[in-house]
C-alpha cells in the first residue's frame, strides 16, 4: 500500500482520540507546527537535542498538513504509534550528509555572527550621545521695579551653536529695581549679593570662571540716566563693584536700548518656540514692563525704509529677518499710571476721584512722589498741596477714557502709526505677550484670548466695579500695591492693544499671554545672551543625517540583512530535509 494512504487513513481510522486532537490543532496552530517542523529539517542537527525524536513532533501535525510532508519520509516515519519507530541515524553517516556538521561551517557561522555583533556594538557605542556636560551663562535683568537673575545652560559639547540653551534657574532680587537706589547707590550693589551667592551654588565650581555674567538695565535706569546721569553712573559703579567680587567671567553692566530690549525679546520667544531654527513664521513679541513697553514683529509690508530707527535686520539659521520694533518709554504700566494720574490731577486738587481704582479704595498720596519721574515731571501742577486723597470709583468706561488720555493720536507722518506719531506697519500675527501682560491678565483670569474681546471687557468692567474690601478679602495673599492697580492695569492693557496698537476683536485672538516657553521665561535676557555669546549662527548648522535612535535602527537593520545574506550565501552547504532522518 502506498505510504500516503497508510499514513493518512490508517491513523484516522485507528486513533480517534488522536484525530480529535488533530482537529483541535488544525487551522492556524497546525500550520504553524508544520512550518516549525519544516524549518527544523533545515537546522544543523548538532543544535538539536540528541537523540531527537521527530515522531513526537510529527504527531502534533494535523492530518491534512502532515500528508505532503510525510510523503517524503520512509514508511516508518508515519504517525502510526503502533508500527513506526524512529532510530537515530549513525552519527558518521549524518555528518557526511549534513555538511553543517563540519567544523569549518560552524566556525564560519560563529565568526560571522560575532563580526556582526561587534560591528553593531562598535557603531552604536561610537555614535552614542556622550554623557552631558553643561556650560552656563548668567544674565541679570535690572528692571524698573525689580531685578531678576537668570542662569542659562547648554550642552558643553554643542558649543558649535547647535545645542539648545535653557533657563535652569531664576533668582528674584529682594527689594526694588536698582534705579530706586539713586540716593544710596551702594545698596544697589548689596541688594544683588544673595542672588549672586545662589548663582555660585547653582553653577558647578569648575565652570565659574568661564561662565559669562551680564547685567542689562532697562527703562528704570534709562529714566534715571535722563533725570540724573551722575546718580545713574554711581549706581552702575556700585553694581559693578559688587558683581566683580564673584568668580564669574564678568562681562559688564549697561543700560540696554529700547530697540535692543524689543529685538532680544522677539529673539527669545522665537528661539524658544524653535521658529528660527525651523524657518517657520515668527511670533511677534509684546513686552510690558513697569517703565516701558515694546512691540516687535515681522510684517510683509515693512521694509524698514520708512522709519529706519524701528528696523532691525538679522540673518539667523540661514534666514533673513527684517524686524519692526519700537519701545515706548514711559508706557510701562507703572509710568503710564503716573501719566494718567498726572492728567487727572493737573489742577492740583486735594482729592482725585479715580475710575481705575475700586469703589471704597482711599489712600493719601504725595504730589512730589507722583511727579518724581521724567515721564511726568514737566506737568507738575504749581501751587498744589503736598498730598492728595486718592479715591477709587471703579468705573471701567471712565477708566478707559482716562487711560486713552495718555496716548496722542493727533499726528502721523508715516503711512500708518500706532500712537505718539510712531510708525507701525500692518499687524501680522501671531503674538506672544509676556512680562506684565501675563502677570496682569493671569491675575484677572483673562489669558484666554479665544474669549470674545467684548466679553473680556465686560468681565473687567465687573471686576473694576467690585468693592475694594471684597477684593482684599478675596486675595489676602497679594501685595496691596499690586492688588489696588489690577483694574487700571487690565484696562491699560486692553486700551494699549486695541487703541494703541490697533488690535481688533479678531486679531486680539492672535495674542497668546505667556510667562514661560518650554521652561524658560519669555523676556529679553535669553536673546541678549544668545546674541553676545554668538549662540545663534547666521547660517543653518550642518545637522547629522539621522538622530542617534534612527542611526542605531539603520545600523541594526543593515547588520541583520547582512547576516541573512551571509546565511543565504551558504546555501550550497545547506542540508536537504529529506536527507536528514534516516529511518531504519
Ligand atoms: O508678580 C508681578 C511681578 C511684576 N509685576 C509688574 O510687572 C512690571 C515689570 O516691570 P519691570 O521691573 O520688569 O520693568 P521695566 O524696567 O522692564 O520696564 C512692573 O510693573 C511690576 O509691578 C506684576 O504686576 N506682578
Amino acid at each position: 500500500m502506498p505510504n500516503s494512504v497508510l499514513k493518512g487513513r490508517s491513523t484516522r481510522k485507528t486513533h480517534t482520540h488522536t484525530h480529535d486532537y488533530y482537529n483541535r490543532l488544525s487551522g492556524h496552530e497546525g500550520k504553524t507546527s508544520s512550518l516549525f517542523l519544516l524549518s527544523l529539517c533545515y537546522l544543523p542537527r548538532s543544535i538539536l537535542p540528541s537523540p531527537f525524536h521527530f515522531h513526537s513532533l510529527f504527531s502534533l501535525i494535523p492530518p491534512p498538513l502532515s500528508l505532503p510532508l510525510s510523503l517524503s519520509l520512509s514508511p516508518q516515519f508515519s504517525r502510526s504509534p503502533v508500527s513506526v519507530n524512529f532510530i537515530e541515524v549513525d552519527n558518521r553517516e549524518m555528518k557526511e550528509m549534513n555538511p553543517w556538521h563540519t567544523p569549518v561551517t560552524i566556525i564560519i557561522t560563529v565568526i560571522g555572527v560575532m563580526a556582526i555583533v561587534a560591528l553593531v556594538t562598535v557603531a552604536v557605542l561610537q555614535n552614542r550621545p556622550l554623557p552631558q556636560k553643561y556650560k552656563y551663562g548668567i544674565v541679570m535683568d535690572a528692571g524698573s521695579s525689580h531685578t531678576a537673575l537668570y542662569i542659562y545652560e547648554w550642552p558643553a559639547e554643542k558649543d558649535n551653536n547647535t545645542g539648545r540653551v535653557e533657563q535652569t534657574h531664576l533668582c528674584k532680587v529682594k527689594g526694588p529695581g536698582i534705579s530706586s537706589y539713586a540716593s544710596a547707590p551702594v545698596k544697589a550693589g548689596e541688594s544683588l549679593r544673595l542672588c549672586m551667592e545662589e548663582a555660585k551654588q547653582w553653577v558647578p565650581g569648575k565652570r565659574h570662571h568661564q561662565t559669562p555674567l551680564y547685567l542689562g538695565a532697562t527703562a528704570g535706569m534709562r529714566l534715571l540716566n535722563m533725570a540724573n546721569s551722575s546718580a545713574s553712573d554711581k549706581v552702575f559703579q556700585a553694581v559693578e563693584g559688587a558683581l566683580q567680587k564673584f568668580p564669574f567671567s564678568y562681562q559688564g553692566a549697561k543700560i540696554i536700548s529700547g530697540q535692543d530690549e524689543g529685538a532680544f525679546g522677539w529673539i527669545t520667544v522665537n528661539y524658544l518656540d524653535e521658529r528660527l531654527k525651523q524657518g517657520l513664521e515668527t511670533r511677534g513679541a509684546l513686552d510690558l514692563g513697569g517703565a516701558s513697553t515694546q512691540i516687535s514683529f515681522v510684517s510683509d509690508n515693512y521694509d524698514g525704509s520708512e522709519s529706519p530707527s524701528n528696523s532691525v535686520t538679522f540673518r539667523l539659521y540661514g534666514n533673513d529677518y527684517n524686524l519692526y520694533t519700537h519701545s515706548f518709554l514711559c508706557y510701562g504700566k507703572d509710568q503710564s499710571l503716573r501719566m494718567m494720574q498726572a492728567h487727572q490731577s493737573q489742577a492740583g486738587p486735594a482729592t482725585v476721584l479715580d475710575p481705575c481704582f475700586h469703589p471704597g479704595y482711599t489712600a493719601t498720596k504725595n504730589y512730589s512722589v507722583l511727579y518724581d519721574s521724567p515721564c511726568v515731571s514737566d506737568r507738575k501742577p504749581k501751587d498744589a498741596p503736598d498730598t492728595f486723597t486718592h479715591i477709587g470709583i471703579g468705573d471701567f468706561l471712565q477708566c478707559q477714557a482716562a487711560v486713552k488720555s495718555v496716548f496722542n493720536f493727533t499726528s502721523c507722518k508715516y503711512s500708518r502709526c500706532s500712537f505718539n506719531g510712531v510708525l507701525q506697519p500692518l499687524l501680522q500675527g501671531p503674538y506672544g505677550a509676556f512680562s506684565a501682560y501675563y502677570f496682569v491678565m493671569n491675575f484677572l483670569n483673562l489669558t484666554d484670548t479665544s474669549v470674545p474681546l467684548e466679553d473680556v471687557k465686560e468681565k473687567l468692567k465687573r471686576y473694576c466695579a467690585t468693592n475694594w474690601d471684597q477684593i482684599m478679602q478675596q486675595h489676602p495673599e497679594v501685595k496691596l500695591k499690586y492688588l489696588a492697580e489690577y483694574c487700571f492695569s487690565g484696562t491699560y492693557i486692553l486700551t494699549l492693544l486695541t487703541e494703541g496698537y490697533n488690535f481688533t476683536s479678531e486679531s486680539y485672538s492672535d495674542i497668546k499671554f505667556i510667562k514661560k516657553i518650554k521652561g524658560s521665561d519669555a523676556g529679553w535676557t535669553l536673546g541678549y545672551m544668545l546674541n553676545l555669546t554668538n549662540m545663534i549662527p547666521a547660517e543653518a548648522p550642518d545637522t547629522p543625517l539621522l538622530p542617534h535612535p534612527g542611526y542605531v535602527s539603520v545600523v541594526s537593520v543593515i547588520a541583520v540583512l547582512l547576516f541573512i545574506l551571509f546565511i543565504v550565501s551558504l546555501r550550497p552547504l545547506w542540508p536537504r530535509c529529506s536527507k536528514q532522518p534516516q529511518i531504519v
